[in-house]
């Protein structure tokens, strides 16, 4: 089941200078930075309540955030909803005709199992279900 939206992914071409951006939007600092090797994105996150705000540069040439940048430029990247158990929501919306971007959930920023549906199958908005990791 998807529970609520679990972060916002924005595309960005230099952290730092997105951090100081956005640290004055939300009069906040960033509560945690990240690399996601297997994504090749360093990460800062903002919380605003329930709902957060996920930064993300990306490390490397070869990766979604760069040719997303190359190809747009800077900006929302993805929405990602919390759900309470991926594994049964990956099975149900690949039942549904969803295209699955990896075959099992990875482990991505935040603590999360993260997967991703394919853009062209929501309507051109890219999709990341996330799932806390317990201990
Ligand atoms: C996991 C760490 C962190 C977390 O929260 O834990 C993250 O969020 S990491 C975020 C970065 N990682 C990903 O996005 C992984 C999933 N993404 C992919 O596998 C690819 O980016 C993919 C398949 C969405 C697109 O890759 P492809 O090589 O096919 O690139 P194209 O430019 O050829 O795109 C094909 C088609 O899709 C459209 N597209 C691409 N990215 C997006 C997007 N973010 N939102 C909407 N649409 C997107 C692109 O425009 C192409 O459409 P077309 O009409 O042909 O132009
Ligand atoms: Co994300």
């Amino acid at each position: 089941m998807f529970t609520n939206v679990e972060h916002i992914g924005i595309a960005v071409r230099n952290l730092a200078v997105s951090n100081e951006l956005f640290t004055r939007l939300f009069n906040q600092l960033p509560y945690r930075q990240e690399e996601v090797e297997s994504e090749g994105v360093v990460t800062s996150f903002f919380k605003i309540n329930e709902t957060k705000v996920e930064l993300l540069e990306a490390t490397r040439p070869d990766c979604p955030i760069a040719g997303f940048i190359e190809k747009r430029g800077e900006g929302v990247h993805h929405i990602a909803f919390e759900v309470d158990d991926i594994e049964a929501e990956m099975a149900r919306l690949r039942e549904e005709g969803f295209r699955l971007l990896s075959e099992v959930p990875k482990r991505g920023a935040d603590n999360k199992w993260v997967c991703f549906l394919h853009p062209k199958d929501t309507q051109g908005v890219l999709i990341e279900l996330c799932q806390e990791i317990r201990p």
